[in-house]
């Protein structure tokens, strides 16, 4: 029986990371919900024997009254905008006068979601939570265990926090909001409001039924402790340790190659399974951006472009 769980467990763990994480499905979900089902009854039958990152663990079964708060080890910042050429033009002229042309950009899809930061210790996931006002959010772990492309367990048993989107695609945004419909519901207005929606329900079931996803995009701290030195890198790394990435991603040596990576997907994010909002370029070194600095509430060494509302 251990032999077998213990089996069910890694096949259902290979398959759960490279269809939620990878986006490439190696099974039919048939094959998947067979085993799952399996691994449930073996599990019911020997509850001594459950895995605690068993995939049957990432649905809790008790009802919050309310989400406690949790003050972020690192504040969570935000990102100053950008709507036009002239306004990516000054924050290039600004970021050559500080550090000089010998540099470059990361390009990224800012995704249309809610930001998250997660806590591993030891590898294990132990306490997500929204960004809130960016020092104190809300602990949402319970919820955030049910989405599947969050990793319960690193590859590396390291302690770390990282920070992401949470977001909902596009598709189960149309299915949610039918079947909404179809019970004289109120409709969500867009998928970020879905995804809110859906971390804040105080029932992990019912935050398991929405098939929300995430891509993570930063660490909180320092990159340096691991031994990364530049953003880019680090997205590697994080990816090498489980989590997802998103590969939409493009360095950029000057502001015209980033001008043409918006251009680029100001034309093609329709064809996006999810939603985004804008691009975020940022310095890609961290000794750079430590050159650059912060303000009191965002990064000099990052920009968000907007796309048009
Ligand atoms: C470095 O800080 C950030 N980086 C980000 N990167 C992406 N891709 N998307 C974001 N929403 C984002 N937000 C912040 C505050």
């Amino acid at each position: 029986i251990e032999q077998r769980i213990a089996e069910l467990n890694k096949l259902l763990h290979e398959y759960g990371y490279a269809y939620y994480v990878l986006d490439k499905p190696v099974v039919a979900d048939s094959v998947y919900d067979q085993l799952l089902h399996e691994l449930i009854a073996l599990e019911e039958a020997n509850p001594s024997l459950i895995f605690p990152d068993s995939p049957t663990q990432r649905v809790g079964g008790t009802v919050v009254e309310g989400f406690k708060k949790v003050t972020h080890d690192y504040p969570m910042l935000s990102l100053s905008n950008a709507f036009n050429e002239a306004d990516l033009q000054e924050f290039d002229r600004k970021v050559r006068q500080a550090i000089g042309d010998h540099f470059s950009y990361v390009c990224e899809l800012k995704i249309d979601g809610l930001a998250i930061s997660l806590k591993y210790e030891n590898g294990v996931f132990v306490q997500g939570a929204t960004r809130g006002d960016g020092v104190v959010g809300e602990e949402i772990t319970a919820n955030l265990k049910t989405i599947h492309a969050i990793p319960l367990r690193l590859k590396e048993p390291i302690t770390i926090e990282v920070r992401g989107e949470a977001y909902m695609p596009k598709k189960s945004f149309e299915k949610l909001n039918a079947q909404r419909a179809d019970n004289g519901e109120e409709l969500f207005a867009n998928p970020r409001n879905a995804a809110a929606g859906s971390l804040r329900q105080l029932d992990p079931k019912i935050a398991a039924s929405r098939q929300l996803s995430t891509f993570i995009y930063a660490i909180g701290g320092d990159g340096e402790i691991y031994g990364i030195d530049g953003h880019a890198e680090m997205l590697d790394y994080l990816e090498d340790l489980g989590f997802p990435s998103n590969k939409e991603r493009q360095r950029c040596s000057t502001i015209e190659e980033v001008m043409a990576f918006i251009e680029h997907w100001t034309e093609n994010r329709p064809h996006l399974a999810y939603e985004i909002d804008g691009i975020v370029i940022k310095v890609d070194r961290y000794a750079q951006q430590d050159e650059l600095g912060y303000t009191a509430k965002s990064p000099r060494w990052a920009i968000a472009y907007k796309f048009p509302a």
